[in-house]
């Protein structure tokens, strides 16, 4: 298996030739490989090995034949337009194909500046590439499309953050990084030729089925797209995750979580919860997600309106039908989440109050969104014990639950709870304290006692057990929510 770059032929403004930090003076570093994700690199048999892989991944050495890039896209950032974003920080080291011939970005991020840089530092403290370690393996454990971590590297130099901070490479797997913010930067330029080669990129490795041609196919583009944003925002919301900056550049046409920077995840249950303290003003809150993911769409048409041969306002018309249908395909799918999450097969006019009071209690008694749901499904497990327990609180929903549900196969629909109601999910205290511990006694105890548990997050018998065994409460109330 060999590497490749993918994007060079887009042009040299978007796919821009640099190197690596290291490889310009590898006499400052000291790469050193620090964590290691072996799923992602037997899954995908990425052809690197272990022992020498730090040299790649950190950018000293080239990967054979190929050089590194860096790629130009443009966003909006809460809302503001930046025409000149781009890779500031990251090096796409190459691309290479799994077992069934479909591509793979590999990219540094933490690799030093780039021409994208605008006077940043390029640079990567460790406290953030452990969060995206762990928070991407755990989102992908709870099966959310992302964007995964082979690895981190640390570079044995400083990083300045309000004080020193150990530097850190994170290495990037994606099937792409075909942003809406990267078709924003090519419509801007006027880049007719690179935004039909984008598009074209992108239906040939996400969008096979689109067989139409012409404006049709532009069409049949943007709807696959919004299709691929309706099914992770879906997830987002089974599981309680709050991205925290869905910028355009942050928002990949194939559907996959990028951008681990300000995320968290909800505990008590509110729609219009926000972590990130860049947030101000709850423009990102875990209930907008929908709205802001069918925002971002938008963009995208907006960008791709110069590429239709028909005039303006037809092309507007056709892209406002499948923008219309976003929130059709939303709510369905949305419908369907709930549905699931509460073991109903079928989904019945009463079933929305149901659903309705059962958030309105979570809200006003401020009950830990995961564990109500994980209660739930382990009412219907016949486990010998149980740290999941129906609060007071929901007894009188409770019952009226156990009736609606009581006409289907118990063990059939434990089954699709437990499948749709993680028992582990990676809270934010536990993120926190795991980084903090790698920062103050380079102790990574903690993140190998979860790490097994984040990666299995539907077992609720070893949930079970693990709670048993602990010691004491604190630490379940601080890692554990409950
Ligand atoms: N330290 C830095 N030096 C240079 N550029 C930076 C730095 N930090 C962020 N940037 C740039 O600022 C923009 C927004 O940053 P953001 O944190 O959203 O992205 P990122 O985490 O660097 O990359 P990605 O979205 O690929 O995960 C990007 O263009 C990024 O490259």
């Amino acid at each position: 298996m060999s590497f490749y770059q993918r994007y060079s032929g887009l042009g040299n403004k978007f796919c821009v030739s640099d190197t690596p930090m290291m490889a310009r003076d590898n006499q400052s570093f000291k790469p050193e490989l620090l964590l290691w994700n072996e799923r992602v690199s037997t899954e995908l048999a990425i052809p690197l090995e272990k022992p020498s892989a730090h040299s790649y991944l950190s950018g000293q050495l080239p990967l054979p034949g190929v050089d590194a890039v860096a790629l130009a896209y443009s966003g909006h950032q809460f809302g503001h337009f930046n025409p000149t974003l781009g890779d500031g920080r990251a090096h796409l080291i190459g691309c290479f194909d799994d077992a069934q011939g479909q591509p793979y970005d590999l990219q540094i991020k933490g690799s030093g500046a780039t021409p994208f840089s605008r006077g940043g530092d390029g640079l990567c403290a460790l406290g953030p590439a452990v969060r995206e370690f762990v928070m991407s393996q755990a989102l992908s454990a709870l099966n959310v499309p992302t964007t995964e971590c082979l690895a981190v590297v640390t570079t044995g130099q400083q990083v300045y953050r309000n004080g020193a901070l150990p530097g850190a490479i994170i290495c990037r797997v994606a099937s792409s990084h075909i942003r809406v913010g990267s078709f924003q930067f090519l419509a801007l330029h006027e880049d007719l030729a690179g935004l039909k080669s984008l598009m074209e990129l992108a239906i040939k490795r996400y969008f096979t089925e689109i067989k139409e041609q012409g404006d049709e196919r532009i069409v049949a583009f943007l709807k696959a797209v919004c299709k691929k944003q309706v099914t992770l925002i879906v997830h987002w919301l089974r599981v309680g995750f709050i991205h925290g900056v869905m910028n355009t550049d942050n928002t990949l046409v194939g559907g996959e979580t990028i951008d681990y920077g300000p995320c968290a995840m909800l505990e008590a249950f509110d729609f219009e919860m926000v972590y990130s303290s860049i947030d101000k003003h709850g423009r990102y809150a875990f209930g907008q997600q929908p709205n802001i993911a069918s925002w971002n769409c938008a963009r995208l048409a907006e960008s791709l309106l110069p590429l239709f041969s028909v005039e303006q306002s037809k092309a507007v018309a056709m892209f406002s039908e499948v923008l219309a249908e976003f929130s059709k395909d939303f709510n369905l799918a949305y419908q369907n989440m709930w549905a699931q999450k509460l073991g109903l097969l079928d989904w019945r006019d009463t079933d929305a109050a149901l659903l309705s009071e059962l958030l309105t209690l979570l809200n006003s008694e401020h009950l830990d969104y995961t564990n109500t749901f994980a209660a739930l499904s382990n009412s219907l497990l016949e486990l010998p014990y149980s740290c999941f327990v129906i609060p007071d609180a929901l007894q009188s929903w409770y019952q009226k639950w156990q009736t609606r549900v009581a006409e289907y196969d118990r063990e059939h629909i434990a089954q699709l709870m437990c499948s749709m109601n993680p028992a582990i999910i990676p809270r934010n205290a536990l993120v926190e304290q795991i980084i903090s511990d790698y920062y103050q006694h380079n102790d990574s105890s903690l993140l190998k006692e979860w790490l097994p548990l984040l990666q299995h997050p539907y077992r609720y018998q070893e949930y079970e057990h693990r709670y048993l065994a602990a010691t004491t409460d604190a630490y379940y109330k601080t890692f554990c929510g409950t």
